[in-house]
């Protein structure tokens, strides 16, 4: 399946929902009521947008109705396509792009960290980057084994020790291996870890601190949320970006039932960016964020 196609299947759920609210709209014509607004709104909420990015769009969207008086079901699907694709945090370039750079890939467990710092390796090395992954995911013996896979599949170095280890020695030896080997981007795996954890995300804020003293290229810390785990990673979010002041968020198994709305509810509410996405879990399904197709995926086709 096309990845547009795959995402879209993902966002099956909310599209449903959605079309459901605009049809009663498109049936209603101009003369819509409040209450109409209001079940949008919660329509939205319910995808899991969030709720300041559902009011602001659905704000939008009644005054743009009012102003522009949409005539169709093609210009209000078109309106509230670009409403939630400009509601997105959207920076110029996609900082990911920088070299040289460093990324620290941190999550709560199984979000995704292990295979997207693998996809990534991919990419970059097919574009022409020397990269160097760090496993400092020491706590869970078969995140090491499954890195060393992707290294071997991209053919790129990786520095790993012994399970337990400590992750911010790990990242020591893993930038200084980069910096002998004029790396241009430096991915670390770190362990998974439940957000409410404090202890665990002392440690983490370690390990970040380490890297960003540590690394002469620049460093991104970069959350990796499951799709599928809806509100709860708008929390996760929020969190992780108080403790380690996040520059961007990659959403993963968007091809799953997600309901796919927490991208947005994070990128708005925490002004980060999404800097790719996850719609499989073979090495070439990791694709780059793009609002519009997002919106459109999300929305439905334009009539
Ligand atoms: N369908 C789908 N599955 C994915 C995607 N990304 C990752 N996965 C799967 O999700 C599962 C967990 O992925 P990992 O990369 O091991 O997750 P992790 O965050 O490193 O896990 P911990 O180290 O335990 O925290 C694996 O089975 C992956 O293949 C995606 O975009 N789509």
């Amino acid at each position: 399946m096309a990845f547009f196609e795959r995402m879209k299947a993902g966002l099956a759920k909310s599209r449903e929902k959605l079309q459901e609210s605009l049809n009663v709209l498109l049936k209603a014509g101009p003369d819509v009521d409040d209450d109409f607004w209001d079940d949008l709104e919660e329509t939205l909420i319910l995808s899991d947008m969030g709720a300041r990015a559902a009011e602001k769009i659905v704000e939008e969207l009644r005054d743009a109705a009012t102003r522009k008086a949409l005539p169709d079901a093609a210009a209000v699907l078109s309106e509230l396509e670009d409403r939630i694709a400009d509601t997105f945090y959207t920076p110029e370039a996609n900082p990911l792009d920088t070299r040289p750079l460093c990324v620290l890939f941190v999550g709560v467990n199984g979000s995704g960290k292990t295979t997207t710092t693998g996809k990534l390796a991919a990419e970059a090395k097919a574009n022409g980057s020397t990269v160097v992954l760090g496993a400092a995911d020491t706590f869970r013996a078969a995140a090491i084994e499954q890195l060393e896979e992707w290294a071997r599949r991209s053919d790129v170095t990786i520095v790993e020790r012994e399970r337990g280890s400590d992750p911010a020695s790990v990242c020591f030896e893993t930038i200084e291996v980069a910096e002998r080997e004029s790396a241009d981007l430096v991915l670390v795996d770190t362990a998974g870890r439940l957000h409410t954890s404090d202890d665990l995300m002392r440690e983490l804020r370690k390990v970040c601190d380490v890297v960003r003293k540590r690394s002469k290229a620049p460093v991104l810390t970069v959350l990796v949320i499951d799709a599928t785990t809806g509100q709860n990673g708008l929390s996760q979010a929020r969190v992780f970006n108080d403790a380690l002041a996040l520059d961007g968020v990659i959403i993963t198994k968007l091809d799953g039932t997600a309901k796919g709305g927490i991208a947005l509810a994070v990128s708005h509410e925490l002004q980060l960016p999404i800097l790719k996405i996850g719609v499989g879990e073979g090495i070439e399904d990791l694709r780059d964020f793009d609002a519009h197709d997002f919106a459109r995926a999300l929305v439905g086709e334009k009539a």
